[in-house]
């Protein structure tokens, strides 16, 4: 039985919906263009077409295609033109929501359903990147700098009281 479940098809978690702090708007969906169903810019896309297997590279392609479609990129065919006109707080609302969705699967122990959080979790943080313009090396560049630093060492060295000065309720 416990056999049978864990062998099954891994299933998307149900949706989490983040409401947007008070005071800021997103454009509705019915105020931009009906997607075209019959087209699936994924399957179209050279890019994504190429035969690549799975190496981090990939990221650096996605942030490619959708830097493409901001602004140039048609709403009714492209999803990540069509989130990125609905506004920077919606961009952002979703990677809240698909970093819960991530994370309920992960704290369910739910480890193929986790792999396919992971990807809408890193799809939607690439779309928030391109929203805010940032540029992947620039990440890639502070992970480098922080590699061989221990957490635990760059946590201890921090000037006594930033915490508290961030205003974060965190504890330390
Ligand atoms: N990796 C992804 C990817 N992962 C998830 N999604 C889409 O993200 C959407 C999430 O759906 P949800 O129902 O959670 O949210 P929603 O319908 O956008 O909004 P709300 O219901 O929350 O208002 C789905 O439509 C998924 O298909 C993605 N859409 C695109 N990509 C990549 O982005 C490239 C460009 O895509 P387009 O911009 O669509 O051309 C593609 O070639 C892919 O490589």
């Amino acid at each position: 039985m416990a056999k049978a479940a864990k062998n099954k098809t891994p299933t998307k978690a149900a949706k989490v919906r983040l409401p947007l702090p008070a005071g800021i708007a997103a454009t509705k969906k019915s105020k931009l263009p009906k997607p075209v169903r019959a087209v699936d810019a994924r399957v179209l896309s050279p890019l994504t077409a190429n035969g690549t297997g799975g190496d981090a590279l990939i990221l650096d392609r996605l942030w490619q295609v959708v830097e493409q479609r901001r602004g140039a990129g048609d709403a009714a065919r492209s999803h990540s033109a069509r989130l990125m006109a609905r506004g920077t707080a919606k961009v952002a609302q979703k990677l809240g929501e698909e970093a819960v969705e991530c994370v309920i699967e992960a704290a369910l122990g739910n480890r193929e359903a986790t792999v396919l959080e992971s990807a809408d979790l890193l799809y939607h943080l690439i779309v928030v990147w391109v929203d805010a313009g940032i540029h992947p090396e620039e990440v890639w560049s502070e992970l480098v700098r922080r590699q061989g630093v221990s957490g635990l060492a760059e946590k201890a060295a921090r000037p006594r009281g930033v915490i508290r000065a961030a205003g974060t309720r965190k504890l330390p």
